[in-house]
């Protein structure tokens, strides 16, 4: 008679949580950690939508666990071409301090321009200065002012990271990448997807035409209401949009 415990021959047999014995083992079978480091196999589907999918989560747990513990923050955007000695990167590194000085971590882009402005600033005061940057193809890394940073394959991945571990957006002087940001927010708040998040332009005469088309067109022709320029404050002075901020944290 054998052991009830084992089998014929003596053997449990251990699937990952699976216990087989006497005529259900399957005497050939390895196992899950044997055939995970035995064998290669094909590589096809490192390109299918659905391992895509698993790294597509991965950056959610990367950037959710990176950042569940920041603290109130502000994201700072702008053109990755502003240079270093053109006053918006003056104006960029006054952003970075005073957010830091009034108890803000700053989040940017992690990339150079108006982003290493604003990290450079934050770092400087002492603050924490996040960096989110992004896979191009013309890839410049992360700026060395980042003191934390994540990477993102994904710019949808990054772009929820910005809006979920900020209260607001300062948004200085930038090209497409600045204006896909802009208006992403401008879109969270007007569907009411993102509440009491302010959103402060820098630069008066630099976004004057934009401002001016979203009013005497967009808004003129009935694409856009009244109160929606309301989402947004334009200024200079960064003092402004740094009491902007602050007000927004401490409003009921
Ligand atoms: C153009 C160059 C580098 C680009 N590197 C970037 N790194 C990180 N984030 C970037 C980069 N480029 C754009 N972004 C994002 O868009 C915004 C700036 O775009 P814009 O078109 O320059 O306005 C910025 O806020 C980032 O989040 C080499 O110089």
């Amino acid at each position: 008679m054998t052991d009830p415990g084992t089998n014929d021959r003596g053997h449990d047999r251990m699937q990952g949580p699976v216990v087989t014995r006497r005529s259900q083992v399957d005497e050939g079978g390895s196992t899950t950690d044997q055939r995970l480091l035995d064998s290669r196999g094909p590589t096809d589907w490192v390109h299918t939508d659905p391992w895509r999918v698993l790294r597509i989560q991965a950056e959610f747990v990367e950037g959710f666990g990176a950042l569940a513990e920041l603290g109130p923050a502000i994201a700072v955007f702008g053109s990755a071409r502003t240079p270093v000695d053109h006053p918006f990167y003056a104006i960029g590194e006054e952003a970075g301090r005073k957010l830091a000085e009034a108890g803000f971590a700053v989040i940017t882009g992690g990339g150079p321009g108006a982003m290493e402005a604003a990290n450079k600033g934050a770092c400087q005061a002492g603050g924490v200065s996040v960096g989110l940057g992004i896979e191009l193809p013309f890839e410049s890394g992360l700026n060395q002012w980042v003191d934390k940073g994540i990477n993102f394959r994904y710019f949808f991945a990054r772009k929820t990271m910005f809006v979920k571990y900020s209260q607001g957006f300062v948004v200085l002087p930038g090209g497409l990448g600045t204006l896909d940001e802009l208006f992403e927010a401008l879109t969270l708040v007007q569907t009411q997807k993102v509440t009491s998040f302010p959103i402060v332009l820098v630069g008066t005469a630099y976004w004057s035409g934009l401002v001016g088309w979203l009013r005497d067109t967009a808004m003129a022709e009935g694409k856009i209401n009244p109160s929606d320029l309301d989402m947004f404050v334009v200024t200079d002075d960064i003092d402004e949009a740094v009491a902007l901020m602050v007000a927004s944290k401490e409003a009921p």
